[in-house]
This record gives C-alpha cells, structure tokens and sequence, in this order.
C-alpha cells in the first residue's frame, strides 16, 4: 500500500533526520521545506563554519560557500570546519569537504572568490537565504543591497573581542535593510580585525549557531516575521539582550518607498564608501627622509649585546607583553605612551630608546609622539616589530 505523502530523497533520510521532524510544527513538511532550500554562506571563517556545519547537518539541500581565502594556522582556534590537515587550501574547498563528510546529502557550491559589486548579484540570485559571515563593512553594504535588490532575507553575524551580534535583515514586506540600521558606515579604526582586536571561538561559534538556527526557522515557516537585534556579550549578565527593530525607513537609500538614493550594486565603489582601504602598515616600510629614527632587528640585537646604554619600549597592550617579550623591555602600552611620553623615558639623554610592538607600526607612532616632545633624546622604532625578530633573530621567539 503506498500512502499519499510526498516523500524525502533517501529512506534512510528519515532516521538521519528524524530527531527533528518529530518536533511539533517542524514534521516531514519542515524536512522537505528544508532539502528543497538552498542557502548561501559569504565567509567561512569564524561565523560561517558553525553556520554551515548546522544547517549541513540540518539537511539543508544546497549550500553555497563563498570564500576568497585560504586556511591558515591561527583560524584553526574557532573555523572548526577547516583541520589542520587543510591548512593553505581554499576555505570554500576545506568547508565542502567538512560538509560532505558530516553529510553526502547536501549538495554544495564551491566559490573560492570574493564576492564584490561586479559579481554579487549573478553568484547570489540562485539561493534562498542569505547569510552575512563576513568582517568588513564593504561586504556588509554589499550583501544588505544585494539582498535588498534580490529580495532576500539577510541573516547577519558579528563577533569581535567576547561580543557578537544577530540580525534578519529585509523580512518580508517591511523589515529594514542593513542600511536602515546603520545608514553611515563605521569609523575605519572601530572597524579591526580579529588578527587585531582578539576574538573567543566560542563567542563566533554562538553567533554562527543562531544564525544557522534563524535560516532553519526562516525556511521552515517557524520565524515569526519580526525584525529584533540581539546582542550578545559573554561577560555580561545576563549574556543576551534584544533590541526591537522598527520597520524599512521610508528614507533609507536602499531600501525606503522614496526609491533608491543609492545607484545600483553594479555601479557602487563600497570600499570607497567604507572610507577607503584600510591604511596597510605593514607595507608603509621606511619612511622617507627619516632613516634615523628605525632601527632593524639586527642592529638591536648588537646593540643589547654591546650593551651599550639604552632602553627597549614595549608598546602593545599588556596582555600581549605577557604573552612574549624581549629580554630587559619595558611595558609602556601605546595609550599611555601617548598621553604622556616623559614620565616613561631616561632623563640621561646618552640612553638610546627603542621602541618596539608587534609588528612595527604602533612602534612608529610612539616615535612621532616622543620625537615631537623631545628632539634631544635618541628614540628609535624597531622595524618589523617583533615579528621580525622572531623571522631573523630568534626562530623561537613566540609568534601569534
Ligand atoms: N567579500 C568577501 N568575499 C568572500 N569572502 C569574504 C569577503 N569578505 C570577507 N570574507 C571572508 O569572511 C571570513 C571572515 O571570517 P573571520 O573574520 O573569522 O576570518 P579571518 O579573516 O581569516 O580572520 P583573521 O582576522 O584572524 O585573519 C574570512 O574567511 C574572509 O576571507
Ligand atoms: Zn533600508
């Protein structure tokens, strides 16, 4: 006897997925919502590898991953997709491969490319859902306008430091964009990597979590249409808040009734938008007519040996100091430094003064800063911070 239900693509797909389809208002009709559901990941990094392993194994039926990336050493702490064994390969690749272990049934989308104005629309059109698992503003006004001009819902993660943040951004009729929210982009210095500003995996792991567990409800009819931020902060007590949202700004330039103010995703420059590129330091390297004032890691270490007279500056925070310092340095954080230099150098104007940071260029500002205030005193910044000591002087130096 054959019943007239419609039925999952595999028999066995009801054992895989049956711990949820017993759930009430889920049942078979969530399962199949969910294998006939495609959902595209941009990033699958901190965010979008719990993302991607939960609606993997949820038995969303294709998944798209864009990411531009490849595998590295220190992603490994919370991009729990990705092994060890992957490191240098793309993420998309590594997160496919993740996916197909957890769960053959998924169909995925490899994209081993940035997702930019030109190719937005074309790599995005295809799916359901889109989910926002990247860390850069110009990505984010990209994805809100691309999602706003396809009429997608926008799930949205953040984590930095111990906070994250959720959204569902373009429900239904009149839930606001991303540019509703946030119509002006954020200052360029508020805006720091997790290489920079320290993020905990498990804080991205629950903000990735949610906005698996958002795309589920979404496909599934299980979302109650209502636009809210959350906000999470591990430290605090109690650790989640919600804030309410209002509906689509009539004024907003992407999305409000007035029409759109913005031109089109094609046409819009959203690093320009953003401010620009980012200033890479890493790359400002010796500054013109001003040799005197660097010093390479070389030079130092024949310095400490001759010991001649002198003073090493350690200017990054003092968690990092207490992670790995040089010999005899002396913890003076940048913030400090920088409100007030004087009581932190020699008064013997012989003691050379060297300043060094991790990588060489919060090293350069203090020397500014100093060299403004005393042009007597010898004050050199360490080129290459102590990552170059760690390449060329001690192989054992700690790097992170
Ligand atoms: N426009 C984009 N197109 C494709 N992938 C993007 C884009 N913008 C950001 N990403 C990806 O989003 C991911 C963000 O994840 P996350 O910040 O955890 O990783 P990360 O950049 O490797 O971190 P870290 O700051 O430690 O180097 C990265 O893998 C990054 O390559
Ligand atoms: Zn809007």
């Amino acid at each position: 006897m054959v019943d007239d239900l419609p039925r999952l693509a595999q028999a066995d797909d009801y054992m895989r997925y049956g711990r949820q389809m017993i759930l009430d208002d889920f049942g078979l009709q969530g399962q199949l919502q969910l294998q006939n559901s495609s959902v595209v990941v941009i990033g699958a990094g901190g965010l979008g590898c719990p993302a991607l392993q939960y609606l993997a194994a949820a038995g969303v039926g294709r998944l798209g991953i864009i990411d531009h990336d490849v595998v590295e050493l220190s992603n490994l702490q919370r991009q729990i997709l990705h092994t060890d064994k992957t490191i240098d390969t793309p993420k998309a690749e590594s997160a496919a491969q993740a996916i197909a272990a957890l769960n053959p049934r998924v169909t995925v989308d490899v994209h081993p490319t940035a997702l930019d104005s030109s190719n937005a629309l074309s790599i995005l059109a295809p799916y359901d859902v889109i989910l926002d698992c990247t860390d850069n503003a110009p990505t984010r006004y990209l994805l809100s306008d691309s999602a706003v001009r396809l009429k997608k819902p926008l799930v949205s993660g953040a984590a930095q430091k111990f906070d994250g943040q959720l959204c569902v951004y373009n429900l239904g009729d009149d839930g606001p964009c991303y540019r509703c929210i946030f119509p002006k982009p954020p200052a360029s210095e508020m805006a720091g990597s997790c290489e920079e500003t320290g993020i905990l995996g498990a804080v991205t792991g629950i903000i990735g979590n949610l906005q698996a567990l958002e795309t589920i409800k979404l496909i599934t009819g299980l979302h109650d249409g209502k636009a809210s931020l959350l906000l999470f902060s591990a430290l605090s007590v109690p650790p989640f808040r919600t804030v309410k949202l209002r509906s689509r700004k009539p004024t907003c330039a992407a999305c409000g009734i007035e029409g759109q103010k913005i031109g089109s995703v094609e046409e819009t420059d959203y690093v320009a938008f953003c401010g620009g590129a980012r200033p890479n330091w890493l790359e400002r390297g010796l500054e013109a007519g001003r040799p005197e004032s660097r010093i390479y890691v070389k030079e130092l270490k024949s310095i400490i040996e001759s010991e001649r007279k002198h003073t090493i500056i350690d200017v990054r925070p003092r968690t990092e100091f207490g992670i790995c310092r040089l010999p005899r340095s002396t913890s003076v954080p940048l913030n400090i430094l920088l409100a007030n230099p004087a009581p932190h150098l020699p008064s013997d104007k012989s003691c050379q003064v060297f300043v060094v940071c991790r990588l060489g260029n919060d090293s350069q500002i203090a020397v500014d800063a100093i060299t403004a205030m005393d042009a007597d005193l010898i004050v050199k910044d360490v080129v290459g911070g102590l990552r170059a000591w760690s390449n060329e002087i001690d192989p054992t130096f700690p790097v992170y």
